[in-house]
């Protein structure tokens, strides 16, 4: 990969690649795959795998049970992912970690940090990073969901230069391949809007999560971080042999001119609001600069519940999303002093507290 010059990569697998017979874990892809991430450290490229397939791999352990409920899902997951990770190590003869997360640990910024500080340790020694979505333990509120977003947050925490999507089909089309004969593929797309999500349909294999909206989200996120992201084909060896080329064989994602700095991309693309703050006020100037101008006399409502810490939505009265920001007061304090007529218990509280919300925990958002 000469001409793409990049020093780590992050590369996910999606299941129908892992299982594609639904009858355990297959080598039929799994091999190319393991030789090109071979190539890649032999170039001296630190790679991170993010492996779907823990479902797939499981199914056929539980075979009479249709419909399949949740339980059984994260059954199969969680005999899926032993029998995932030992066909991934019997390829390699460098050592490799598994390492299982959930939305929970990655929006809370100590635990994102642990994530970054274990990946950063594994690679400095040479062992591959295998990460999958920890499904047993994952409620609604707790899960990412689809191992494309997943990776992107992966890539990002791990400051990786390029992102590569190996999914069932060549890239983006214009519109679903596997329902439209006369779908066009997409090879560069420069920015991400709504057109490109437009084109976005849903899976159509029997294992897959999220079709290609769920990749485009992956993409958006990774390119604000300065990510290269491809979606590409995972069953054709020739992808493989492009990429070390040099080529790009599938739909390649370009990266922010000026990407986010990393706290302000966790805090926009990784943490999720616990709640949210409605102010009033003018803000026709930049928040990042005057955040700490949100006083409590200015809050008109708090919804939901949250923590100091937690991440909050700043909305204006009118409805615009401004900022997702630290929390420095809970929901608690926060409503009993907007409902509060008196302004003395607030100075106190913002002279022992300080700001609402600080100018160096925020990250501004396009209004929408
Ligand atoms: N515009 C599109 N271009 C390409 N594929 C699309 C498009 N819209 C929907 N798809 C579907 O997305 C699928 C890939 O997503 P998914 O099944 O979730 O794969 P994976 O398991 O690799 O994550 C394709 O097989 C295709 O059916
Ligand atoms: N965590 C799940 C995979 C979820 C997922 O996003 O699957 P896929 O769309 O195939 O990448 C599993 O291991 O089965």
């Amino acid at each position: 990969m000469q001409n793409f010059k990049w020093q780590r990569i992050v590369l996910k697998v999606g299941s129908a690649l892992i299982a594609p017979e639904q009858n355990g874990c297959s080598s039929r892809y799994l091999l190319t795959i393991a030789q090109f991430i071979v190539r890649c450290r032999a170039q001296g490229i630190e790679v991170i795998l993010v492996s779907s397939g823990s479902v797939a791999a499981g199914s056929h352990l539980f075979p009479e049970d249709k419909p399949r409920s949740v339980a059984l899902k994260k059954a199969m997951a969680a005999a899926g992912q032993m029998e995932m990770m030992a066909t991934w190590d019997r390829f390699f003869d460098f050592p490799s970690a598994q390492i299982l997360l959930t939305h929970g640990d990655l929006r809370d910024r100590e635990r994102y940090t642990s994530v970054r500080d274990t990946i950063f340790t594994l690679l400095d020694h040479g062992v591959l990073p295998v990460i999958n979505e920890n499904d047993t333990v994952t409620t609604d509120d707790l899960k990412v969901g689809d191992n494309d977003n997943l990776s992107a947050m992966v890539a990002a925490a791990a400051d990786a230069d390029a992102l590569m999507i190996f999914s069932d089909v060549d890239g983006l089309y214009d519109k679903n391949p596997n329902l439209h004969t006369d779908a066009v593929l997409l090879p560069e797309i420069s920015e991400i809007d709504e057109s490109i999500y437009a084109m976005a349909g849903c899976a159509t294999s029997a294992v897959g999560t999220g079709g290609m909206k769920t990749k485009i989200e992956a993409a958006e996120k990774a390119t604000s971080h300065g990510i290269t992201t491809f979606i590409l084909n995972g069953f054709k060896e020739q992808t493989f042999n492009l990429l070390l080329e040099g080529k790009n064989p599938g739909t390649i994602f370009l990266p922010y001119e000026k990407p986010m700095q990393e706290a302000v991309h966790w805090r926009t693309h990784t943490a999720s609001e616990q709640g949210e703050v409605i102010v009033e006020g003018d803000f026709s100037e930049p928040l990042d600069e005057n955040a700490e101008q949100i006083n409590p006399q200015g809050i008109i409502e708090v919804r939901g519940e949250f923590s100091v810490g937690d991440t909050i939505l700043v909305r204006s009265d009118d409805g615009t999303k401004l900022a997702k920001a630290r929390a420095n007061y809970s929901s608690c304090l926060l409503n009993f002093i907007a409902e509060n007529e008196t302004s003395e218990f607030s100075d106190e509280a913002q002279d022992s507290i300080g700001p609402i919300i600080s100018d160096e925990d925020i990250a501004v958002l396009e209004k929408s």
